[in-house]
């Protein structure tokens, strides 16, 4: 069993990746560009390791080019076969962390080198994999500038670089049952200077983001909807039909306007990178039309271009 909330009849695995999953599990759903990423670490809440975070940033790539797929939807399996408990993330497990970041363990350490070496058996991930890894940001990163909708969907607890990973994906839908949002980092003596706190900050205002970090409280999924930092509550037994119902809807509208849409809505906060992602975007816009057609063509032939038909457009 995947996870007690998984409808198997709505998925297929994804088994295509260059690494075997062994702390994630990576679906798409069998009837719209939905795809399913989750934690699979339920009797640790989730919390995750460096592998853990190789893992996610390579499904996350997997997905980010799939041409036909416009939802991801990033979520913890549970419930915990321990104790029954649910969970989003708990952010970095922090059994393995060192002094300059989290260490790879034993065979984990291994799987990561063979997984990522170049032809010399030295390629950078290879050597990175000897020292700590706070690599969570690079998934933030990708989360951030990937061309498609990311919800987070949160069955338990998003705690600590779990609760930061909810705050940058585009969307959160939790269940009002059992979800519970928490920021342990000053408690650990870690600390989410970025997104986890600046961009909570835009999110539910100052004052309530410096509550999160600096009272360390506990709240529901309904104080979080009230918060402004999840969009929607919904009874734990609906949370991932619905997360299946939102895909669906996203899927249904345009792609380029949803990701001129998120890019858009990023710009304001993303400084000179935003502005680039952005840019990027309206540049590949531009080398659709016959104006930019004729700037190459006229280079390749070797010949001056020739935009007398091409309107100042105004
Ligand atoms: C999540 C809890 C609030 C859940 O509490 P409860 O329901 O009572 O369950 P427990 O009995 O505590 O936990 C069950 C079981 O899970 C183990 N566990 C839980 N969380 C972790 C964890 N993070 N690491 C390791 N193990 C964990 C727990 O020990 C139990 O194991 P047993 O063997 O069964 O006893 C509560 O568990 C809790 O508070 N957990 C810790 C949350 C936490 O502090 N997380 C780390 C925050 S710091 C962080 O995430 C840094 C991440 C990062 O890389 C980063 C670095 C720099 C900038 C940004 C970031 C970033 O945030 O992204």
């Amino acid at each position: 069993m995947v996870s007690a909330l998984f409808d198997a009849d709505r998925w297929e695995p994804i088994d295509d990746l260059d690494r075997e999953l062994r702390d994630v599990t990576y679906h798409r759903a069998v009837d719209s560009g939905t795809v399913r990423i989750a934690f699979d670490r339920p009797d640790v809440r989730n919390a995750f390791r460096p592998g853990t975070v190789d893992e996610l940033y390579d499904a996350l790539d997997h997905a980010k080019r799939q041409t036909d797929v416009g939802c991801i939807l990033l979520t913890g399996n549970g419930p915990s076969s321990k104790d029954g408990g649910w969970a989003f993330c708990s952010g970095g497990d922090q059994t393995v962390r060192g002094e300059d970041g989290y260490q790879y363990e034993g065979d984990e350490e291994g799987e990561a080198q063979s997984a990522s070496e170049d032809a010399s058996g030295q390629g950078p991930r290879a050597r990175a994999s000897e020292q700590g890894r706070l690599h969570i940001l690079e998934v933030q990163r990708l989360i951030r500038h990937i061309p498609k909708v990311v919800v987070a969907v949160v069955p338990g607890w998003a705690v600590g670089g779990g609760h930061s990973l909810h705050v940058v994906c585009d969307l959160t839908l939790a269940s009002e049952d059992h979800a519970k949002f928490l920021q342990t980092d000053p408690d650990v003596a870690s600390y989410d200077a970025g997104f986890g706190s600046a961009y909570l900050a835009k999110q539910i205002g100052q004052k309530k983001a410096r509550e999160v970090f600096f009272l360390g409280k506990t709240y529901d999924a309904e104080e979080a909807v009230e918060m402004g930092m999840v969009n929607e509550a919904v009874p734990h037994e609906e949370l991932e039909a619905t997360a299946l119902e939102w895909g669906e809807r996203i899927n249904a509208k345009s792609p380029t306007a949803m990701r001129m849409l998120k890019y858009a809505f990023n710009m304001t906060d993303d400084g000179m990178v935003g502005q680039q992602v952005f840019a990027g975007e309206a540049t590949r816009l531009g080398y659709m039309t016959d104006e930019a057609k004729e700037g190459r063509d006229a280079f390749v032939e070797g010949r001056d271009p020739d935009f007398d038909d091409f309107p100042w457009h105004y």
